[in-house]
């Protein structure tokens, strides 16, 4: 059976990456998302198993040491990771898996898994992404600051990704991802199709 793409969303905090992600929800029902684990505490309204795995930091610890987690960061303090055998059993059923995590995650799992499609989200300017951070009131100002800090930094790496996508207006950056992952469907395809020519090729030779 061919393999699910593994799609990697990722960018500053506050971007929107968690929002493009709820519409895209809707848009591409067939996408599965990978539920994160965190030591951090849970917000208002966000459901263990749903939103994420909340851990504490002795079981999070107790996952890294099995082995359990496709890549993890430690981000303003918390640990945050991707459990691997939800992502490895959904790209090997053929179903394509999207991941929203920040910046260092994606870098590692770039190093173990480079055929992943990696999108960078992008903020129309640093400003706005201000805004939105604290615009969305979950975060004490201390933290605002700190992620900020790093969002500068992050910015600057996305030289590493495949593609990078403007999150000015969510329709339109939904419909941008979208035309990405339908246009990586298209490549996989035309690399397979070539794949059994030469293997036909080589057999018809021997
Ligand atoms: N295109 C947009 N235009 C205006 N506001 C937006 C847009 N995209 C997201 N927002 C708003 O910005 C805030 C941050 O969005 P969101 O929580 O999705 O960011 P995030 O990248 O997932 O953040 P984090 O990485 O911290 O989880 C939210 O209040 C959301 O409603
Ligand atoms: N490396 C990883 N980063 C992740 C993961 N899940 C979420 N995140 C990112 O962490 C920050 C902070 O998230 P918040 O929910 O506290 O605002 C944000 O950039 C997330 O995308 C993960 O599994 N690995």
């Amino acid at each position: 059976m061919n393999k699910g793409l593994l799609i990697v969303l990722s960018g500053p905090s506050g971007v929107g990456k968690g929002t493009v992600c709820s519409v895209l929800r809707h848009k591409m029902p067939e996408l599965v998302y990978s539920v994160s684990a965190t030591t951090r505490s849970p917000r208002l309204g966000e459901t263990d198993g749903i939103n994420y795995f909340f851990k504490t930091r002795e079981q999070f610890q107790e996952l890294i040491s099995r082995g359990a987690m496709l890549e993890y960061a430690e981000y303003v303090n918390n640990y945050y990771g991707t459990p691997r055998d939800f992502v490895e059993h959904t790209i090997n059923s053929g179903k394509d898996i999207i991941l929203e995590i920040e910046v260092q995650g994606a870098l590692k799992v770039k190093e173990t898994f480079p055929q992943g499609v990696f999108i960078f989200l992008m903020p129309p300017s640093l400003e706005v992404l201000k805004q939105r951070i604290t615009g969305r009131g979950t975060e004490s100002q201390e933290i605002i600051d700190s992620r900020m800090s790093i969002a500068a930094e992050e910015i600057n790496l996305i030289r590493y990704y495949d593609y990078a996508v403007v999150n000015d207006e969510i329709e339109a950056a939904c419909h941008r991802i979208q035309s990405i992952v339908t246009a990586e469907h298209c490549r996989k395809e035309r690399y397979l199709a070539s794949l059994a020519e030469s293997m036909q090729a080589a057999s018809e030779k021997a």
